[in-house]
Order: structure tokens, then sequence, then C-alpha cells
């Protein structure tokens, strides 16, 4: 039997490093802010506000913690020795790229954490999670034992959520999460249909594949994840990203597709078989017909929808069933955008509303508003069963905001990562915010 249902959004906190390092290669905005000096706080505070603005409209959203970052046990296993202070400086001199790496606050793109397959979709009717093993970039390649205990901490009632390890760190089964996954469906509660785009297959070397930048998911990975949720063939679709929109900056298909309920909102260069991707979804989608909004390159050339991540916004259904999408910032600075989404509003379609949030801070390291959260779909037991200290309202956010104008800088450049009193910082604001979150011992250095 259908159980009513609600889309929670767990959006990742920017943690007290967040830096422009560069790391991403493929991802346009990480290569053109290279070395800017970022501001922590700000980047935090943005974060804070657009929780606290989809919380006030009466949205589920919850929080996902940053991590420890500079990862001295990263650090040591790669070689470092002595004190935490001598293994930074070391570090720094040997080889800065690796202290930036591993002092990335990346994780606060929570779309990229996991893959979530929501209960009424998986075999024994839990909701399954599976930790994004983010094997194309070192940065991020560390990111998923503590997601899992995260996520873990969060969702512990085994009766309700069933956890995975993430997939083998190996090109082959590169996963990068909910940033390649998207579900449609009639209700929440209703069985979805998963759709899976990945950027390539790793074990068919004939087949199409980016020329200049990497593929980061295969689609043996996705493979993987529906097998382990226990999804049927009913439940899913494998799609491939067309490979010239990789070539073109779109490393993730949330640079250029958004769906929600039976809507599915992408640009024409979305998909390699735009045309069966429908068929396929359509055909599983009980009940409901899909609606396909999609936008021609005539109207939005694929530059300005990379530029000003049009796509990765948030589609959110309001009270009354109508849809939000909430875009950033650059969005309206970009003429075909802003125009076009004029006309969007303007045409009576799903989309009603749009709403425009300052995440500019994150922007620069090429994560939009949609990157910057993980959707969790949860039934009314399974939302009582989950720990409700992640879950923002006004006091929550208040301590939040007093914490980060509390431990974070407003100012940070490569040259900052080596300094040991950043190290210092980051982990005592991290064991209060623990406190505070109520998660347990989820970092190395509580252990
Ligand atoms: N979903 C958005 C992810 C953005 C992320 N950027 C970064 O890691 C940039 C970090 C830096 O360059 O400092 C990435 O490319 O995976």
């Amino acid at each position: 039997m259908t159980q009513h249902a609600t889309e929670a959004n767990f959006d990742g906190l920017v943690g007290p490093t967040h830096n422009y390092a560069g790391l991403s290669w493929g991802n346009v905005a990480s290569k053109s802010n290279v070395s800017a000096v970022s501001n922590p706080k700000e980047a935090a505070l943005q974060g804070l506000a657009k929780m606290k603005a989809l919380a006030g409209r009466g949205f589920v959203q919850g929080i996902l913690p940053p991590h420890e970052r500079p990862h001295i046990p990263t650090l040591r296993k790669l070689g470092f020795t002595g004190s935490d202070g001598e293994i930074l400086s070391q570090a720094a001199k040997e080889n800065p790229v690796i202290l930036a790496a591993v002092s990335s606050a990346s994780c606060m793109w929570t779309a990229n954490a996991a893959t979530v397959s929501p209960s009424a979709d998986t075999h024994d009717h839990r909701v399954h999670f599976t930790p994004a093993n983010l094997g194309a970039k070192f940065h991020r390649s560390i990111e998923h034992e503590v997601t899992g205990r995260a996520l873990k901490s969060m969702f512990s009632d085994e009766a309700y959520f069933a956890h995975h390890p993430a997939l083998p760190s190996i090109s082959q089964f590169g996963d990068e999460g909910a940033a390649n996954h998207t579900r449609l469906c009639c209700a929440y509660g209703d069985p979805g249909v998963e759709l899976f785009v990945y950027g390539q297959q790793a074990f068919d070397e004939s087949a199409p594949a980016p020329k200049r930048f990497p593929a980061r998911q295969t689609l043996e990975a996705s493979r993987a994840i529906a097998r382990l949720h226990g999804l049927s063939d009913a439940r899913a679709v494998f799609a491939q990203q067309n490979p010239d929109a990789i070539d073109a900056g779109v490393f993730h298909n949330d640079v250029i597709a958004v769906g929600n309920g039976n809507v599915l909102f992408y640009h024409d260069m979305a998909f390699l078989d735009e045309a069966q991707v429908l068929a396929d979804v359509q055909a599983r989608l009980k009940g409901a017909e899909l609606q396909a909004v999609k936008v021609s390159s005539d109207e939005v050339p694929l530059a300005d929808a990379v530029s000003s991540y049009l796509f990765n916004s948030q589609l959110l259904t309001q009270k009354d069933g109508s849809m939000l999408l909430a875009v950033p910032g650059e969005c309206r600075e970009i003429e075909s955008v802003s125009r076009y989404l004029d006309k969007l509003v303007a045409q009576g379609g799903p989309i009603k509303a749009v709403e425009v949030f300052d995440v500019k801070q994150s922007m620069r390291n090429g994560g939009g508003p949609a990157c910057l959260r993980l959707r969790v779909v949860l039934t009314d037991d399974e939302l009582k069963a989950m720990h409700d200290g992640v879950l923002m309202n006004d006091a929550l956010y208040e301590r939040l905001t007093t914490w980060v104008e509390g431990h974070y800088r407003d100012e940070l450049s490569q040259d900052d990562l080596a300094d040991p009193m950043l190290l210092d910082e980051c982990r005592h604001a991290l064991d209060e915010l623990t406190g505070i979150l109520g998660l347990g011992s989820i970092y190395d250095f509580q252990r």
C-alpha cells in the first residue's frame, strides 16, 4: 500500500577550509577560479541562508556536516610523518597540490554524497543509501567513509534504512552519486522511476565517450547501485549523457537536467538518445504522464547553461502542488537564461515560480543550489525514525550561524592551508558541531 511520503533535502554545511584550488579538471568554474582567495564564512552563511529560506517555506530541510580537513590520516597514508604540524609543512613543501586536495571542503556538494533509493522503489521496502566513491578526483575520493558514517548516524534504524559501502574505488566503477540519478514519480510515496545517467561504459572501449574531459560516472557503477538497492527493471532506466556536453564542461548530469515528480527539465544536449530516455521513463511511470520541459540550444546555448547553472537548480513541489525552481543568482546575470526564466513562468507549465539564491562562493567551484543538496524521500514513519537533530528550524539556524561566526575565517588562500592553526580551528569547530547536531563521534580525530 502506498504511504504518504515527503522529499527531504539535506544540504552540505560548507566547511571552514572552503578554498579555490582548481582541483577538478573538466569543471570549468573550478579551473577558472584557481588560487582566488575564498571566504569560508560567507560560503557557510550563504548555504545556511538557503536552508533557512526553504525550511521557512515548509520544505523538510536537513544538514550534512562538513568533514575533517586538512585530513591528516590521508597524509600519513601517503608517507608524511611526524607531528600534525610537521606533516602539514612537509606536504606544503613537497607537494602543495596534495595538501590542497586533503584540505578541500568539497563534501559540501552533497548531491555527490550518495545515491538514495526511496522505500517505495526497493525490493525490501527500506530506504537504501550508497555513498559515492567519487574516484575520479583524489580530493573527493576521500569523502565516502565519513559520509557513510554521517548517514548511518542520521538514519540508524535498520528496520527502515539500509546502508551499503561505496563501490570499489577504481575508474571502471566511478560513481558520483545523486548528481547522476533522478527519480521521477507520481506522488513521492508511489513507486517511481530512477533515471541513472552515465558518462561512459567502462568495459566496452568501442562505446561512445567524451574526448576532452573525463566521464566520471560509468554504466557499470550505475547498474551496480541499482542491483544493491534492489531496483527491478520496472524501476530503473539507464541513459548515456551526451559526450559532447561533458566535453563542454557538463561534468555531472545535474549541470544539464533536473527532475521532480513527473517533470523532467533538461537541455537538448543532455542525452545521447533523448527520445529513448523519454520513452523508457514514460513506459515505467505508471499513473502519470511525463512532462518534458525541454530547453533548446537556440534559446539557451550550452555555454550559457554551463556558466549560469540554470539546470543546477532545485525543482521543488510546493504545498499547492505547483513547482518552484530555486536558481543560482548567475541565472539572472546571463541574458539568454534570464529571458528564458521569464518565459518559463509566463508560459503556464508545471514550473510556476522562480526564486534566486546567492551561492556564489560555491558556484566559483562549480556547485549550484542543486549540487548543495541530497534528496531523501521519506514516508511519515521513516521521517519519524530518523535523527531529527539535523533538521533545520529557526533555533538551529541561529545556533549554526553563531557557530559559523565564531569559528570561520573570512579569507583563505592556498598558503593558509599549511597553517597548523587552521587544522586546530577546524577540529574545535567540528567537535562542537557534532555536539550541536547530536551526531556522535563521526570524525577520525574523535575516535
Ligand atoms: N556537484 C558539484 C561538484 C563540484 C566539485 N568541485 C570541486 O571539487 C572544486 C574544488 C576545487 O577546485 O578547489 C567537483 O568538481 O566535484
